[in-house]
């Protein structure tokens, strides 16, 4: 294919990278526009209009915006979570959707284990304390002894459980496809969900947002949990009721929440959790290290330029496409 174009919306990637040097020596024009969380209406699809391939970060491409796009052969996420692609509709159209995925776990893990700890040693309070010239000095909890529940133990849930059991925390997971090699090897014990749940003193999500976990840790989950416990979600807003969680924080029935994703990010200025004391929330920033960043902007490109010559990319989340090109 002549000069295909690429449009990149990864915020972090830029003209001048070496991202953008791999497509250019490999004959593609690039075309950068940073999604920040916000677009005017109808401004995704003009820009896919005639381009080739997209390589994105979390912009919502809903099945309108891929019809907008006659010349567009494949949308490669940098990252994990493609929750805001229309993959149904994509492989209707033609479309291959690829991700890259581990290229963050280590990096999403040490946000979840900062959030943990920030969230037991009251960090939020304790930071602001300083800042206007208090000095309780509130105290926190270990985290040695201590039971870490993760919902999800994929490549995230079990980075974070083998950090977790290097601070002497005993590990409990639910996963509905259990890897039993990596609980045996790590000494980690699946049990069920409601197990999970009412067991743990930190409860840490890290499942795949879907409309099946939408809301997953709901008012009432969060009933079952210990008073005492914290809630940790590295995984997406949405597999969390926020509402249910704000509430049960002023409550006094959780500890304290660590937040680094939001159900409809960023977060709103009046958002309830601006206010509540013991919960901790970060802009997004599991997977923003320099080391993440670089692998998963190299892996779209590599993703992109394989599609591109008729090959195959590394992680397909959509495999039917590939099925329906076979002659
Ligand atoms: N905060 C951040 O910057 C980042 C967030 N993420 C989020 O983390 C999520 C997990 O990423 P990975 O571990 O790499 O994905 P993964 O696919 O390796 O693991 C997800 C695990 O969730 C399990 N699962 C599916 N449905 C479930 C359910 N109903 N209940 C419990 N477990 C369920 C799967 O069996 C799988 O083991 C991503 O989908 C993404 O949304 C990923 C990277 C960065
Ligand atoms: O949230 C980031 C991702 O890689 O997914």
């Amino acid at each position: 294919m002549p000069d295909p174009r690429v449009l990149v919306t990864t915020q972090y990637l830029s003209p001048d990278d070496e991202v953008d040097a791999l497509l250019r020596a490999e004959g593609c024009q690039t075309l950068h526009s940073p999604w920040s969380g916000h677009r005017e209406p109808g401004e995704l699809a003009g820009l896919l209009s005639g381009v080739d391939a997209a390589i994105v970060g979390a912009d919502p491409f809903t099945a309108a915006v891929l019809e907008a796009a006659p010349r567009l052969r494949v949308i490669s996420r940098t990252g994990v979570g493609y929750d805001a692609i229309d993959v149904a509709a994509a492989a209707k159209l033609g479309i291959t959707v690829c991700n890259t995925p581990g290229v963050n776990r280590n990096s999403v893990a040490e946000t979840t284990l900062m959030l943990m700890l920030m969230s037991a040693r009251r960090a939020a309070e304790n930071l602001e304390d300083v800042r206007v010239g208090n000095w309780r000095r509130l105290p926190g909890v270990e985290l040695r002894g201590a039971t870490l529940g993760l919902i999800g133990c994929g490549r995230i849930g079990q980075a974070v459980a083998d950090l977790a059991l290097a601070f002497g925390m005993r590990v409990l997971a639910y996963d509905p496809f259990p890897d039993l090699d990596f609980a045996q090897r790590a000494g980690v014990d699946f049990a069920s969900a409601d197990e999970v749940v009412e067991r743990s003193d930190f409860l840490s999500l890290h499942l795949v947002l879907s409309d099946e976990t939408r809301h997953w840790l709901n008012a009432e989950r969060l009933a079952r949990m210990k008073p005492t416990a914290h809630v940790i979600n590295t995984a997406r807003g949405g597999v969390l009721d926020q509402a249910a969680l704000a509430a049960a924080l002023a409550e006094g029935k959780l500890a304290g929440a660590g937040l680094d994703v939001i159900e409809g990010e960023p977060l709103a200025a009046d958002s309830p959790l601006r206010q509540i004391p013991n919960c901790v929330v970060t802009p997004h920033i599991g997977g923003s290290t320099v080391q993440a960043r670089r692998r998963s902007g190299i892996e779209a490109a590599h993703n992109v330029l394989r599609v591109l010559k008729g090959e195959a990319p590394r992680n397909v989340v959509n495999p039917q496409v590939l099925q329906q090109a076979v002659p």
